[in-house]
């Protein structure tokens, strides 16, 4: 099943006036004019499209109510808002206090204990309902939770870790709620510690995106279904042009910005089928994990009617088109089966519980069913991506299950899930899968858990070099783990500047750039770029100038200042960072590895040591303990590695202690670095970035 796109347009504010409203509905198609032809008209379809005229009623009856039963189906659903600033997001998730103006967070949960309530009546409290909920916000790229107050909470924000193929936040609160006013006072209350703050555009804007888990717990005999409602109020994006923001609100801004860059990046990825989406580069990304969780997805795309934010409405049309194509795999959560008596139920404890690991709008806590099947480690649930995207061409299965203008369609439930397959979790789905498929998969996955065990141990010290280079080499290490804040930050800076400049917004990247410069004092780079931006600034708002200077280019040159700018705008696209340079200190050894440059010749103390045939330079823990289990010769440890099986691992050990292997003939034949590592009979360097890789390390960021 495809992302559910619906399109909602809200109601002209008190501020806006009539013959400013350009966007319009016909059915299921919105239209707008094109901003360079008002003669012309785009039209954008959805699976359904909310009027201004239509209610907090109509939207949950249209979209919401169907998926309370898909939950007790133990189905996960995720909704989310999508906008630009002041377009109503905030208004459809939470909507006001009144009964008619609740948004469709709490006419689901309202929806969700009524069906709780028949439910434990009709059998006759055989089947009892728990509800639980956590809630938390994604605030300049910062993870909080929103139960704890804004005066108490850590700087640093909770971290994210992948768990078994899944991003959960560490260390979040989840509170139980017995009833709807349970929910709707720990609600309000956390609303309340939510980042909000009047801007240009909105007087009560949302700063930060806010992300509700719903947990629903439904036990009957020895069965427990656990399924989870997500709700998500994005931030909504704001050209800054329009804000007048101050620092505090361009930061925030800018942040917001990127992580909908890196949203649309996605969604653009997985629609032309690429390899790599970029899921890691935000943490609304990384949470959000479009197109990967099972169940059922519906966004709601807000728009303003007026003119002003035409661009903006163009641009949330477009992304909203390339969203609906994502298609989720349906997947119902498997059932837990009560294994020894429980200790303390995860519910019904105290008020207050810290879960050390929790999965989001997954369903990991689910999908191993252990009393049936012991042997299997339960990381084998590990779920594959379950992605893939529709072309532009209507097929014709998919319209007749979903067709425009009908909420969801009636999810069938498998009969088979309780089979042997179903131990590996989504894996089960998976038509045509093989005992050798499965047998491979286990291989795989306990070959994955056994070398992110062997990481976890500490690297063999390295024999061969003095203390005092050591010692030198340990402090640089820490310098790179602990990744120096202050030049995060300065990075960060950075990547919004480029942000702004290749959407044509100079003014916002000079201030980004601005904000850098602290962390990158006396960076000629940065000094130059800013100047260079400043002149521009300068040659749009005085033209003259520009023609003037034009004018004094000779004409062959001239062209070329016109095609330049362009040049400038693909190349910043492609380059992560043209400004900042590492220096010697903190590159890392495996950046000549990796682009097959001659290896830079490094001085620590101004003096060069060398091992072997190549330079000492410093590698990361990652790269240490890759070298260190190769060069224990262990079979059992190198197995562990991504990829190697026994077989490998013997050949690569007799490679090691081959005495024709004259590249090794240094220190012991020890492997120094990544590069000789890859010249190894029977590596490579692809073998290797596999390996270093592989491990994972359960360090945010990494
Ligand atoms: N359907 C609607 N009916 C009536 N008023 C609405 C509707 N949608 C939005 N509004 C009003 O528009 C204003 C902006 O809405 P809201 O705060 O929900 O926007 P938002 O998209 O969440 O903005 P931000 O991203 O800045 O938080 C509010 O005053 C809200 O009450």
């Amino acid at each position: 099943m495809s992302v559910r796109v619906v399109a909602r347009i809200r109601p002209l504010l008190n501020t806006e006036i009539d013959r400013d409203a350009i966007v319009t509905c016909d059915g299921s198609v919105v239209k707008i004019p094109n901003p360079k032809n008002a003669g012309e008209e785009y039209s954008f379809s959805f699976n359904n499209v909310y009027d201004a005229q239509s209610t907090q009623q109509d939207i949950f009856d249209g979209e919401i109510a169907s998926t309370i039963k898909h939950l007790y189906n133990a189905y996960d659903v995720t909704l989310f808002a999508y906008g630009v600033t002041g377009t109503g997001k905030t208004h459809t998730m939470r909507g006001g206090k009144s009964l008619a103006d609740r948004g469709v967070i709490p006419r689901l949960l309202s929806g969700i204990y009524r069906r709780a309530r028949k439910i434990e009546k009709d059998s006759q409290e055989e089947t009892k309902v728990e509800v639980a909920m956590s809630y938390y916000e994604i605030y300049n790229d910062k993870v909080f939770d929103l139960f704890e107050q804004p005066d108490k909470r850590s700087p640093a924000g909770l971290a994210l870790r992948d768990n078994g193929g899944k991003t959960v936040v560490v260390g979040l609160t989840e509170r139980p709620c017995e009833s709807l006013k349970d929910f709707e006072r720990l609600y309000d209350q956390a609303n309340m510690n939510r980042s909000t703050s009047a801007t240009k555009l909105n007087a009560h804007s949302s700063r930060s995106h806010a992300i509700l888990c719903v947990k629903l717990i439904v036990r009957k005999g020895d069965t427990i279904r656990i399924s989870t409602a997500s709700a998500i109020d994005l931030a909504g994006s704001e050209d800054n042009r329009r804000t007048d923001n101050n620092k505090e609100r361009l930061v925030e801004s800018s942040a917001i910005n990127k992580s909908l860059f890196v949203l649309a990046q996605c969604v653009e990825a997985i629609s032309k089928k690429q390899a790599r989406i970029p899921y890691r580069e935000s943490k609304m990304t990384r949470i959000l994990s479009l197109g990967q969780s099972n169940g059922l997805t519906i966004m709601i795309l807000n728009l303003a009617p007026v003119r002003a934010y035409h661009l903006d409405t163009l641009a949330s049309l477009n992304f909203a088109n390339r969203t609906k194509k994502i298609e989720i795999r349906e997947a119902e959560n498997e059932p837990i089966l009560k294994g020894p008596p429980r200790s303390a139920s995860t519910i019904t404890g105290p008020t207050i519980q810290r879960q050390a690991l929790r999965p989001l709008t997954t369903t990991a806590h689910n999908s191993n069913v252990r009393a049936a099947a012991p042997a299997i480690p339960e990381q084998l649930a590990k779920p594959t991506k379950a992605f893939s995207v529709f072309s532009d061409k209507p097929k014709p299965t998919l319209t007749a299950r979903t067709p425009l203008n009908k909420p969801f369609p009636s999810l069938k439930r498998k009969s088979d899930h309780s089979s042997s397959i179903s131990q590996f979790g989504r894996q089960s789905n998976q038509p045509g899968m093989t005992q050798s498929t499965i047998e491979n998969m286990v291989e795989r996955k306990v070959t994955e858990i056994l070398a992110a065990r062997a990481l976890n141990q500490p690297a063999a010290p390295a024999k061969d070099i003095d203390d005092d280079v050591r010692r030198r080499l340990e402090y640089l290490e820490q310098k790179i783990d602990g990744q120096d804040d202050d030049r995060a930050k300065g990075l960060s800076f950075l990547l919004m500047a480029k942000q702004h400049q290749v959407h044509g917004e100079d003014s916002s990247a000079l201030k980004m750039y601005e904000l850098a410069r602290e962390h990158f004092p006396n960076n000629q780079k940065l000094e130059a770029k800013i100047e260079k931006i400043k002149a521009r600034i300068l040659e749009k708002k005085q033209p003259h100038l520009a023609e003037q200077k034009l004018a004094s280019i000779a004409p062959v040159h001239r062209s070329l200042a016109v095609v330049k700018p362009l040049m400038d705008i693909r190349n910043l696209m492609k380059e992560p960072d043209d400004i900042y340079t590492p220096s010697d200190e903190d590159e890392e050894s495996d950046a000549s590895y990796r682009t097959n440059k001659p290896r830079k010749q490094r001085r620590l103390n101004t003096k060069p040591i060398c091992i072997g045939d190549e330079s000492l330079v410093l590698q990361t823990p990652r790269t240490k303990h890759l070298l260190s289990i190769i060069n224990s010769r262990d079979v059992e440890q190198i197995r562990r590695l991504k990829g190697v099986g026994s077989k490998k691992a013997e050949a690569i050990v007799e490679a090691l202690c081959s005495t024709h292997e004259e590249e090794f003939q240094f220190s012991n034949a020890n492997i120094k670095s990544l590069g000789q590592l890859s010249r190894l009979r029977g590596v490579g360097q692809k073998t290797v970035e596999n390996w270093r890789t592989g491990f994972h390390l359960e360090i945010d960021g990494i």
